[in-house]
């Protein structure tokens, strides 16, 4: 099955010198883009702020049309979302996992760029590329190895692993509350 192709657009507001997007293109594992009119229309984006989740069956979607992401500051990622993930985007937020990255380790839902793009090609049956994407940090198998069991139900399209880690049943208000306490978002 081909792969489908990673496209992000990246706004300046990290140290370009940690960011994992930059990291991603400079291995030629996805492509920097200098606008968000520039990302494929019917990509699958994924938006932490989207309702839907990713699942298996976007994968057809992404194959054929792309994987966008939009890498900004997590402190202005609903604003930055709200202004570029248009209707022509298939947006899709992430199941929840958790991050291991050395900014947010440990923290719920808030991945690093390489973390998403891991995380959703192995959603969608591309494992042993998501692994490839990972190597490129020392830390980057430990995701696999801390969110296996998360990832693995996942991929077989069962999401009943984020209201057994979030505790309550009702998923997009668990998501927001815990968007607003790691991010400082209203
Ligand atoms: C906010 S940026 C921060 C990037 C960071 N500066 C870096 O160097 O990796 C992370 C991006 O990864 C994707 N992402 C991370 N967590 C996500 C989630 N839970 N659901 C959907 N996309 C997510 C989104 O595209 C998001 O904008």
């Amino acid at each position: 099955m081909k792969l489908p192709r990673i496209f992000i657009y990246r706004l300046p507001q990290d140290d370009p010198r940690k960011n994992t997007a930059i990291k991603l293109a400079r291995f030629g594992l996805a492509q920097l883009v200098s606008s968000a009119r520039n990302l494929p229309r019917g990509s699958v984006l994924l938006d932490p702020t989207a309702k839907s989740p990713l699942t298996p069956s976007d994968r057809d979607t992404a194959v054929h049309r792309g994987l966008s992401l939009i890498d900004c500051s997590w402190k202005r990622v609903t604003e930055t979302h709200n202004r570029f993930a248009r209707d022509y985007f298939i947006r899709r937020r992430l199941p929840l996992l958790i991050a291991v990255n050395p900014t947010h380790y440990g923290k719920p839902y808030i991945l690093s760029t390489i973390e998403a793009v891991a995380a959703a090609l192995y959603i969608m049956g591309f494992r042993d590329e998501a692994i490839k994407t990972l190597r490129l940090y020392k830390w980057g198998l430990n995701f696999i190895n801390v969110n296996l069991n998360y990832l693995e139900r996942y991929a077989i399209g069962d999401l009943s692993p984020e209201r057994e880690l979030l505790g309550i049943d009702d998923v997009d208000y668990g998501l927001s509350q815990l968007m607003k306490a790691l991010t400082g978002n209203e």
